[in-house]
């Protein structure tokens, strides 16, 4: 609890201190007083029953009150829990490094912050204070009735153990048994959303029997290891309740013979039984409680270990330099480039390339599927540090050493696929940042949205969907370059990110990003197009991870080498 209590201390040292102190202290003080009222009755003392009766009276009220103020403070605590550590949690999974967050299925993150939070909420933080609050009572009691009669209290208690050492025979064996259901229930919901994400996959390959096929299976498995699991809790919970009502026995049975010994009054033996109430309840609930929180734990530690696995956040801190301005060139010299996998050996994609790239020029990076053209891209992006040789440099400076945010104030990149978030046009534009109507109809017009704006009646607070269902492909991509393009940042990258537009399209947006004056801009293409390629400063040629050919286009078809033997197989002309 040491790790969760920070969310909101104050509340929870409230709970803590109505449920674990004033509320046992003020039931404790119910039965004293419930003895005093009987034994005045059974005395005939009418004076001392109603004072009895109204000193009764008021610590039914402040009891009521105390339960009501820990279960409110209580409650506070749970719902400030439950929204600072889902955003922790959230922001941590967003702040991992992108090649950690790639080695997990996005299910995996999905059920997190579903099911495993949810567990963590229910089971851990709930049955905590239920723990305190019991054990409060319990221990309470306890005294209670050793002040009213200890001869009576010693059976009680020994009776009173039985349910927790059952608990604690069955704990391991309920631990093992919430992994699994946990685990089968995130199996479960990552089944779930791949099959709605694969939606058009299912339906184009007509493949839904397997599917439901699937799904069957891993509903299956999670049902049953919930059944099991609710099995193990009947199990433990009937003991509770059997050894609940032996307690019970006990309690009256040798009280009544006590009371015959003259070794208790009624009101002694009626103010036990009152507590024993406050013995067995608070029993029957511990030894659930206790497994709930070990329930709880598990899915902290399953949390925990997922979070370890992507926690490698991406080092932005204030001891990078920032460049706030790209002054010369972008300078990569001897870089070679693995990705790093986790099962098989690794394969070099990028072998000793060196490149220039100088401020303002147009670079056409162009070669066979497979050559690592992108891989170069998200080098520049440093999506993935360098794991073997080389540098790369902006203006002198390490990539490796500049901080982050600086970095992508001066580097963007529009990529092939397009994530479209279930929002208006202008919000996938802008992204939730601000910028002047001015400069969004550049962006809009630059990237030839301008269609779409104005034929729609919404213009830019048209609602595009889930991942722009209700755009095309096209009109996908255009975004996602006025996203870049409203930017403005000094380098701009673009990875075939024209490639579901006709020729007309892409040597519009392409000529429009050639005009503009400063950018230094580098375009993966595999649309071969002379009239484009001319007006580019150089075409880069890229073969099996490495760099065959640079210069102009003139040069390189001079030259009858690579580009000139591609650009016969798929020149467009
Ligand atoms: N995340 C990754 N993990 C492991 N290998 C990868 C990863 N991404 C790409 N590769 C491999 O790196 C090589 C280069 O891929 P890359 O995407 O850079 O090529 P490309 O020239 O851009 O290809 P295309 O023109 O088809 O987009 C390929 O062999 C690919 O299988």
């Amino acid at each position: 609890m040491e790790n969760y209590k920070k969310y909101d201390k104050l509340n929870y040292y409230l709970a803590l201190f109505f449920s674990g102190i004033v509320y046992p202290f003020i039931n404790l003080l119910l039965a004293l007083v419930l003895k005093r009222l009987i034994d005045s009755g059974i005395a005939r003392n009418v004076y001392e029953l109603e004072n009895a009766i109204f000193v009764c009276l008021l610590v039914c009220i402040f009891l009521a009150a105390a339960v009501f103020t820990s279960e409110l403070t209580k409650n506070r605590f749970v719902n400030n829990f439950s929204k600072k550590y889902r955003r922790h949690i959230f922001n941590e999974i967003i702040a991992s490094d992108l090649n950690e967050f790639s080695n997990n299925s996005t299910g995996d993150f999905l059920a997190t912050m579903t099911n495993t939070v949810s567990t963590i909420e229910e089971k851990y933080i709930k049955s905590f204070f239920s723990i305190v609050s019991n054990s409060s009572l319990l221990l309470f009691s306890i005294i209670g009735m050793f002040m009213i009669n200890w001869q009576l209290s010693i059976p009680v208690l020994i009776v009173s153990l039985v349910p927790i050492i059952v608990m604690s025979l069955l704990g391991g064996k309920m631990q093992a048994k919430q992994n699994l259901a946990l685990t089968q229930q995130n199996a479960y919901v990552s089944k779930v959303k791949d099959a709605f994400s694969g939606f058009l996959v299912i339906k184009s390959f007509n493949i839904e029997k397997q599917i439901s096929k699937e799904f069957q299976n891993g509903n299956d498995k999670r049902a049953d290891s919930e059944f099991s699991l609710s099995e193990l809790n009947n199990i433990s919970g009937s003991i509770s309740n059997f050894s609940g009502y032996l307690v019970f026995l006990v309690a009256y049975g040798l009280g009544m013979f006590m009371v015959i010994n003259g070794n208790t009054s009624i009101g002694g033996v009626t103010a036990i039984v009152q507590l024993v109430n406050f013995i067995v309840m608070p029993l029957s609930k511990l030894g659930l409680e206790m497994n709930n929180k070990k329930a709880g734990l598990a899915a902290s530690k399953t949390l925990n270990q997922l979070l370890e696995k992507v926690h490698n956040p991406v080092k932005d801190n204030s001891n990078y330099l920032k460049l706030n301005r790209f002054e010369n060139e972008i300078k990569l010299t001897n870089v070679s480039f693995s990705y790093p996998q986790h099962d098989e050996a690794e394969k070099t994609v990028l072998s000793n390339i060196n490149l220039q790239i100088e401020k303002g020029k147009k670079y056409a990076l162009v070669g066979m599927s497979g050559s690592g053209k992108t891989t170069l891209l998200k080098l520049l992006m440093r999506y993935y540090k360098l794991t073997k040789d080389g540098n790369i440099s902006i203006d002198s400076v390490n990539i490796n050493n500049i901080n982050l945010s600086s970095l992508y104030k001066l580097i963007n990149i529009v990529q092939q696929d397009v994530y479209i978030f279930d929002n208006s046009l202008a919000y996938n534009i802008m992204l939730g940042k601000s910028f002047t109507d001015k400069e969004l109809n550049y962006a809009i017009n630059k990237a030839g949205l301008r269609k779409l704006v104005d034929g729609n009646s919404k213009g830019v607070d048209l609602n595009v969907g889930e991942n722009g269902k209700a755009l095309s492909g096209g009109q996908k991509q255009r975004i996602s370059i006025a996203r870049a393009l409203i930017r403005k940042t000094p380098i701009l990258l673009m990875d075939e990110a024209t490639s579901s537009l006709d020729q007309k399209n892409t040597t519009a947006i392409e000529n429009a990003i050639l005009e503009i004056k400063d950018l230094t801009s580098i375009v993966v293409t595999h649309k071969l197009n002379p009239n484009l390629l001319q007006k580019y400063d150089a075409i880069i040629f890229m073969k099996d991870g490495t760099i065959t050919e640079e210069g102009s286009y003139e040069e390189l078809m001079k030259q009858k080498g690579d580009l000139y033997n591609l650009c016969s197989l798929t020149m467009i002309n």
